[in-house]
């Protein structure tokens, strides 16, 4: 087993060369360019990779679980170098990445564990002289589509299960985020995971969709693909894999409501907010969205927000006094300004805005204040999109039906939370709701064991928990005379 060196980064660099076709991948700390990466712009390229993958057995069970037992030791053994490489590429705090490598690693070690198994069926009447069961077996090779905001884990979640059920499988990770999918299948093929059956192909923004996607959406021997990022990209996706029927996973876009009802415990539901808003500087799927506060507790709930938002540090992720690290690109900087000026401009106050250091002003980062607003209502842009900024937006309701209207109101399904200390109510709210997922009196509700995924335009499928395995499984089905 390779021994943690300190200098993954630099095997990355040295093991993955830009060659001829390269884009730059930037610090969003800095805007400064870490470095040249492969950039996949012809289709013979991404076939290739296709007939590799599909020539790779896919080992015993045994074989394959003792492969990610492995990978999940060596990822923790390089945790330190691991957490570095994606705060300079994705921006998040130091203390944030190292609880992502540590969430990603979780999902290696459930699958590398879980038994797949399929089930015996007792003969009906008109069978009667035959016995039943199923098998399961692997679904094909697999195109794995990943974002930057959590570049471990959402990569992880795909692989670990597609390698766990013996597929053979290709990753195209976030054009901003490569060195972190280049560090995994390092230490992946340290692990013992063969180089073809996890490949990677990185490529830019056009060549992602132009090239890759169109490639792989196409072959016939790619049998599944599992996508996480928008909506947008999520139909396109959807509708080229159609064309070769392939088994497909959508983890979307969300626009989550937070709803905190008249008797909730304030302390709590401020530290979950804080939590589900202001987590990796709001960029996340299930991020709070939409926070409608009942009217009675508005003014006592916004004073308690806005002091802990006062106290959060703006800064490079690698400083380790930093809690809220820079966006990903200028262009979402941009865009987080232009939903806050229009929400001013439609109605909104501004409670609190945080002040950018001449320093940071300076830094060339893509850094965008926390800002508390209220106010905010149904109509504005920034409650119908995911802000994907450390904006938290109030709004205030006074009946239940009315709230669960409202934050039904939306064509997005992923997750939603909820607090109150009603147990009939929240039971009701809960079912009520229209989302893949549902925190209770509590913001922080990724794991591994549990199936992460959305309704509505938010997707289709489940990662993590025994739910996930089966988006990389065939269930034969086997019909016996005896
Ligand atoms: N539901 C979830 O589990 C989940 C998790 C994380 C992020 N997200 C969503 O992801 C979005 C943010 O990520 P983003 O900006 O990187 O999203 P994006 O859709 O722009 O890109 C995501 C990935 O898909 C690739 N891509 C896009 N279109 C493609 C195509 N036609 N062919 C091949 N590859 C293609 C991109 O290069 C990137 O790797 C947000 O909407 C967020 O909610 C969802
Ligand atoms: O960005 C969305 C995924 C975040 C998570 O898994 O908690």
């Amino acid at each position: 087993m390779t021994q943690k060196t300190g200098g993954l980064l630099a095997r990355v660099l040295a093991a993955f060369p830009a060659g001829p076709n390269s884009y730059p991948v930037r610090n969003p700390a800095t805007g400064s360019v870490i470095a040249q990466v492969a950039n996949v712009g012809n289709a013979q390229a991404v076939t290739e990779a296709v007939e590799r993958a599909a020539l790779v057995h896919p080992h015993n069970s045994a074989d394959r679980k003792a492969m990610l037992a492995r990978w999940y030791s060596l990822f923790l053994l390089h945790i330190d170098d691991l957490a570095h490489i994606a705060t300079l590429e994705s921006g998040k705090p130091l203390a944030e990445a190292k609880g992502e490598v540590q969430y990603a690693a979780s999902y290696i070690k459930y699958y590398a564990d879980l038994e797949i198994a399929g089930k015996t069926i007792i003969s009906p009447h008109s069978l009667n002289k035959t016995r039943l069961w199923t098998v399961k077996q692997p679904v094909g090779p697999c195109a794995l589509i990943t974002p930057w905001n959590f570049p471990y884990a959402m990569a992880v979640r795909k692989i670990s299960p597609a390698i766990a059920a013996g597929n053979a499988c290709i990753l195209k990770p976030a054009p901003e985020t490569p060195l972190s999918a280049f560090a995994m299948k390092l230490l992946a093929n340290d692990a013992g995971i063969p180089d073809d059956a996890f490949q990677i192909l990185s490529a830019d923004r056009q060549n992602a969709v132009d090239v890759v996607g169109k490639v792989l959406m196409a072959d016939t021997r790619i049998r599944k693909v599992s996508f996480t990022g928008s909506t947008n990209a999520g139909i396109s996706l959807m509708q080229q894999a159609a064309t070769t029927m392939k088994k497909a996973s959508m983890e979307l876009g969300g626009n989550a409501p937070l709803i905190i009802f008249e008797d909730a415990d304030l302390n709590q539901a401020v530290d979950g907010c804080m939590f589900g808003k202001f987590r990796n500087a709001g960029q996340a799927c299930i991020a709070v969205n939409r926070i409608y506060i009942h009217s009675k507790i508005h003014n006592e709930f916004v004073s308690k927000l806005a002091e802990k938002i006062k106290i959060l540090r703006v800064g490079d992720g690698l400083n380790n006094k930093t809690t809220v690290g820079p966006l990903i690109t200028k262009t979402s900087v941009d865009r987080v300004a232009a939903l806050v000026s229009s929400s001013l401009e439609s109605g909104a106050q501004l409670v609190f805005q945080s002040s950018l250091s001449n320093e940071l002003q300076a830094s060339g980062g893509y850094f965008y204040p926390p800002t508390l607003l209220t106010n905010v209502t149904d109509d504005m842009e920034i409650f119908k999109t995911e802000i994907f900024g450390p904006v938290a937006a109030v709004s205030t309701f006074d009946t239940e039906e009315d709230v669960v209207r409202r934050a039904n109101d939306t064509p997005f399904g992923l997750a939603a939370y909820l607090f109150t200390n009603d147990i009939a109510r929240l039971h009701r709210v809960a079912e009520n709701l229209e989302a893949g997922m549902v925190g209770l009196n509590e913001c922080a509700i990724s794991a591994a064991v549990a199936p992460f995924g959305g309704v509505k335009m938010s997707g289709i499928g489940r990662e993590g928990s025994s739910e996930g395995i089966e988006e990389y499984l065939e269930t034969k089905y086997l019909c016996l005379a005896v």
